[in-house]
């Protein structure tokens, strides 16, 4: 089971409170996910006093535990200040931190987003950064603080699925005691069955429940997968051979040649 920053999480899904038909269907998707935190924009709260009225409603309602982020912050200050902001709002010590490079791939300013975890580890926030697979930048992550890291599976919304599994692959044996998140680019269940296969911890989604046709039986797709592909590591998977082997014995057969 993940532990993040102490506290001992059972689902291996997280999963995001954007881009639903309505804050009603979020909600469901999230009691069928069975998942234990959402993550939240400060933003989206901010955005529309009433929508946000309901909206907050709903989440509390669930019972679960908020990882509010700072989605769409280009910059160290802006991330950090919305990070300051969201401490108020939610009461929690918990930041997904993204500091974005550049609008078309949303991926992640890794020199920004080391200033700012360091900043805000420094100032007692518990900081889950969104990050790419790169070492240099996990180990310099590691260092500011972070407990807890969450590569990029692919951008944000695309729906790729695992755009460098020997990167993630390569960060699992580099980090064996870090808790680790695929953050990002899922699109279908067998996506995070295959992060999960691989020893991660958990897996971030959000576009790909919310915009599914039916965002419920998504969102528990997604779930029974993750779960799945937990088991199958934790069962130890057989190494991929280059040649045949039989899985019938030969013995017993009625001519031996
Ligand atoms: C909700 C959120 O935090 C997103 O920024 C997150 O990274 C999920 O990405 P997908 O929408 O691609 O699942």
């Amino acid at each position: 089971m993940p532990v993040f920053y102490g506290e001992i999480i059972e689902s291996p899904m997280l999963l995001g409170t954007s881009l639903y038909p309505s804050p009603a269907i979020m909600a469901e998707a999230v009691r069928a996910s069975a998942c234990d935190i959402v993550t939240v924009s400060l933003r989206r709260e901010s955005g529309s006093a009433r929508a946000g009225q309901d909206f907050w409603g709903f989440i509390r309602d669930l019972g679960v535990r908020v990882l509010p982020n700072t989605a769409g912050c280009h910059s160290v200050r802006e991330a950090v200040t919305t990070a300051k902001m969201a401490r108020e709002v939610f009461g929690t010590p918990w930041i997904k931190l993204e500091v974005i490079n550049d609008a078309e791939t949303l991926a992640p300013d890794v020199f920004g987003l080391v200033e700012a975890a360091r900043i805000l580890s420094g100032e007692g926030f518990q900081v889950f950064p969104y990050c790419t697979e790169d070492l240099g930048v996990a180990e310099r992550l590691v260092e500011a603080g972070c407990e807890v890291l969450m590569p990029w599976g692919a951008p944000i919304g695309s729906a790729r699925g695992l755009n460098n599994v020997y990167g993630l692959r390569s960060l699992r044996a580099h980090f064996p005691d870090i808790p680790l998140v695929v953050d990002a680019g899922l699109g279908v269940p067998s996506h995070a069955a295959a992060a999960m296969e691989l020893g991660y911890d958990a897996v971030l989604l959000n576009t790909a429940v919310a915009k599914a046709g039916d965002p419920v039986a998504m969102a528990r797709a997604f779930a029974q997968a993750a779960e799945a592909g937990r088991l199958a590591f934790t069962a130890g998977a057989m190494e991929p051979r280059d040649m045949a082997a039989p899985s019938t014995p030969v013995l017993g057969k009625a001519f031996l040649e």
